[in-house]
C-alpha cells in the first residue's frame, strides 16, 4: 500500500451552533407521517427527484452512475399551521448495478431490497418512454402489496409526447402500479404535484422527526458523502466508481474561539497508482481543491467550523474482497 497525506485545513470563521427544537405537543390536528422508497436503475434521477422532494441537497447527484451507495433518507415536513401536517421520510437507494457482480455489487443491491421491506410507498423511476434490463431488474424486487407510483422522469427530454400512451400500456402490464406521474424531477411544479400524491398513501399518525430535520443520517456519514461527491465531480468522467471514501476521525470540540469546531480525517481509497495521482493533481492542487470545497460545504451543513485532513490509499482489488468492504462500512 501506499499512502500521501495533503491537509487541507484553512481558517474561517465559525458560526453558532444551532439547538434542534422538538415540535411542540400537538392536539386535534392530523398529522400523516410515512416511509416512501425511492427506487430505480442507476442515473434515472434518484438523487436528484429526492434532493428535490426534500427541498435541500441531501443526497449527492453526479453525471456519473452509481454515486449513491448508502441507504439515504431526506425528511420533508409540511405543516399545516395548526400542528397538523405531513412528514415524509424519503429512503434513497443506490443504483441497480446489473452489468457487474463483483462484491460491492451485491452489497448494493441487498441494500435495495431492504430499503423497500416495510416503507408505505414506493417510488419507481424510470426515464419516461424507456424500459431496459436494467429497470426490469429492479421492478422485480418490488411487491405488489406496497403502493408502487411509476415516476416517469425526465419528461422534458421526450419531445414526442404520443410515444408515452403505448409505453405507459405496456408499463401497466408488467406491474401493477397505483398510480402513472409523468415529471420532471427539475421541474418544481412537478416535484409539488408528487408531494401531494405521495401525501395521500401515508398513514395518519404523528411525526418521527421535528419540523427542522432533513436527515438522520450521522454528520460522520455525510462527511464522507460531501468528500465523495467533490471527488467525483473533480475528477470528471477519469476516476472509476470503486474509488471510496472512509473517515478516520470525526472528533467535535468546543473551543472558546470558535464555538462547534470539528476535526475530520477522510482517506481516499483507490485501486491504482495512476488513479492516486489523478487525484493529487499536478503538485497536490487537485486534491486541495476537493478538500476546500468538502469543507466549505461541510461548514454550511453542519453549521461549524471544520477542520479537513484528506488522505489517498492504494488498495488494489478492494471492490471485489468482501471483508474489506465490510470494514469500511458496507454490509
Ligand atoms: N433532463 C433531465 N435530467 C435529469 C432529470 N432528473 C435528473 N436528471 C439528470 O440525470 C443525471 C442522473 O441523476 P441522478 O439524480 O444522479 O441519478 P440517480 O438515479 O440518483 O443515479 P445513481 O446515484 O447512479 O443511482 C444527472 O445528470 C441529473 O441532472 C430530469 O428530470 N430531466
Amino acid at each position: 500500500m501506499t499512502e500521501t497525506k495533503k491537509s487541507t485545513a484553512d481558517g474561517q470563521e465559525p458560526s453558532e451552533v444551532q439547538a434542534h427544537v422538538e415540535p411542540a405537543g400537538t392536539q386535534g390536528a392530523t398529522q400523516r407521517c410515512g416511509l416512501i422508497a425511492i427506487v430505480g436503475k442507476p442515473n434515472v434521477g434518484k438523487s436528484t427527484l429526492l434532493n428535490a422532494l426534500v427541498g435541500q441537497k441531501i443526497s449527492i447527484t453526479s453525471r456519473k452512475a452509481q454515486t449513491t451507495r448508502h441507504r439515504i433518507t431526506g425528511i420533508r415536513t409540511l405543516p399545516t399551521g395548526d400542528g397538523g401536517g405531513t412528514q415524509f421520510v424519503f429512503v434513497d437507494t443506490p443504483g441497480f448495478q446489473t452489468r457487474h457482480s463483483t462484491a460491492l455489487n451485491k452489497s448494493l443491491n441487498k441494500t435495495v431490497v431492504g430499503a423497500i421491506d416495510g416503507v408505505d410507498l414506493v417510488l419507481f423511476v424510470v426515464e419516461a418512454g424507456s424500459f431496459t434490463l436494467g429497470d426490469a431488474k429492479v421492478l422485480a424486487l418490488l411487491n405488489e402489496r406496497t403502493p408502487t407510483l411509476l415516476v416517469a422522469n425526465k419528461l422534458d427530454n421526450v419531445h414526442r409526447r404520443a410515444e408515452i400512451a403505448p409505453w405507459l400500456k405496456d408499463m401497466q402490464e408488467r406491474h401493477a402500479f397505483t398510480e402513472f406521474v409523468p415529471m420532471s424531477a427539475k421541474n418544481s411544479k412537478d416535484v409539488a404535484r408528487l408531494l401531494t400524491i405521495c401525501e395521500r398513501y401515508l398513514p395518519e399518525q404523528g411525526w418521527w422527526y421535528s419540523e427542522d430535520e432533513l436527515t438522520d443520517k450521522s454528520e460522520k456519514f455525510l462527511c464522507s458523502e460531501v468528500v465523495r461527491e467533490k471527488l467525483f465531480r473533480l475528477t470528471g468522467d477519469e476516476l472509476p466508481y470503486t474509488s471510496t471514501v472512509i473517515i478516520d476521525k470525526f472528533d467535535e470540540e468546543k473551543s472558546k474561539a470558535h464555538g462547534r469546531m470539528v476535526r475530520v480525517a477522510a482517506t481516499i481509497v483507490v485501486e491504482r497508482d495512476g488513479h492516486k495521482a489523478m487525484i493529487i493533481g499536478e503538485k497536490g492542487e487537485r486534491l486541495k481543491r476537493i478538500g476546500t470545497e468538502a469543507r466549505q460545504e461541510l461548514e454550511k451543513l453542519m453549521d461549524c467550523k471544520v477542520f479537513l485532513e484528506l488522505w489517498v490509499k492504494v488498495r488494489s482489488g478492494w471492490a471485489d474482497d468482501e471483508a474489506r468492504l465490510r470494514s469500511f462500512g458496507y454490509e
